[in-house]
């Protein structure tokens, strides 16, 4: 089978005529909601930009154990700072991934009540510029969201400016992700992945670096099928939350990310997630526009800040 996730230009919506972004709104909906999944060229980050990151996250990942221990505030949820290796397990199972993380949250610089809902960052002492990339990073990609976003309401027949306040000062998260080298495949469990099948709780994630292989999205008929994406592109897919929003008319398709082959099973992986999340108060009760006859509501009304709690809690983060 083959799987519709077509490569788009965000320039065209961002810079482009009325007809370009016209073709960009129907061609993100269309596909979102046919399989949840876009790549995006054109997205506002350099290359030059995105090997700096790597750098950087590779320079973190490989201090020492017991330096990056010292970043681990489980008090936060793993929302801020490190997370070390076997915390975090997809929804479902049992066995957690196979992998360790970083997460760096907003920072609000107005006189936005939300900054007091939100822990300061942690900061990395001996990777100084670890700090200033994945600030640039976060910024870069909440600015490409916006736009997607607007792209996304216009689709949605939505003023094309319905989510900006909404994500203005959002709870959104940069993940950096290492998924570390098994040097003995024996000693792991039988069923422990990379990412074990799950399904994002934001509104959308973009994601640098899924070039690298390992991406998986299950079909609507139950098969595995990779994502590829040129390395300078991005991967933007659906979260619950936009899910929920939109009465399923959107698709938060799950995906996973496989181990590599044995040969390869001693090399790492790395990329960095952006989770976009809307302020905590933002309504996620299904619009009126996508409830009809033949789709009847499916969710019960919450509020985006219940909702991360309830899921955090599911996926062992939150006691
Ligand atoms: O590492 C990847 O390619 C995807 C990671 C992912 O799906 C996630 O962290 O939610
Ligand atoms: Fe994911």
């Amino acid at each position: 089978m083959s799987v519709n996730i077509p490569r788009l230009d965000l320039n065209d919506y961002i810079n482009g005529s009325a007809e370009q972004k016209k073709k960009f709104s129907d061609d993100i909906g269309k596909a979102f909601n046919e399989t949840g999944f876009v790549t995006i060229a054109n997205h506002g980050m350099t290359q030059e930009l995105m090997d700096n990151l790597y750098k950087q996250v590779k320079r973190f990942f490989d201090l020492p154990e017991d330096v990056k221990h010292h970043y681990e505030k489980p008090e936060l949820a793993g929302q801020r700072g490190y997370t070390s290796k076997g915390r975090e397990k997809a929804k479902d199972s049992k066995t957690p991934d196979l992998k360790e993380f970083w997460q760096r949250g907003q920072t609000v610089k107005d006189n936005d009540p939300v900054k007091n809902e939100y822990p300061d960052n942690v900061i990395v002492d001996e990777v100084s510029e670890f700090n200033e990339i994945t600030t640039t990073v976060y910024e870069k990609l909440e600015y490409a969201g916006k736009y997607l976003l607007r792209a996304i309401a216009v689709y949605l027949g939505l003023d094309e400016n319905y989510f900006d306040d909404k994500v203005h000062n959002g709870n959104s998260i940069l993940r950096a992700i290492h998924y570390f080298p098994i040097e003995n495949p024996e000693s792991i469990s039988p069923d422990a992945v990379r990412a074990g099948a799950h399904e994002d709780i934001n509104l959308i994630t973009l994601l640098i670096g899924a070039s690298a292989d390992g991406l998986e999205v299950l079909t609507a008929d139950g098969q595995w099928f990779p994502v590829q994406s040129k390395g300078e592109d991005i991967v933007v897919n659906v979260g619950d939350m936009l899910q929920r929003l939109t009465n399923n008319k959107l698709k938060s398709t799950t995906h996973r990310v496989v181990n590599p082959p044995r040969e390869l099973m001693k090399t790492s992986r790395y990329s960095v997630p952006f989770f976009l999340h809307p302020k905590s108060g933002m309504d996620l009760t299904s619009l009126e526009s996508c409830i009809d006859e033949s789709h009847p509501k499916l969710y019960p009304d919450v509020t985006a800040g219940e909702y991360l709690d309830e899921r955090l809690r599911e996926i062992g983060l939150k006691m």
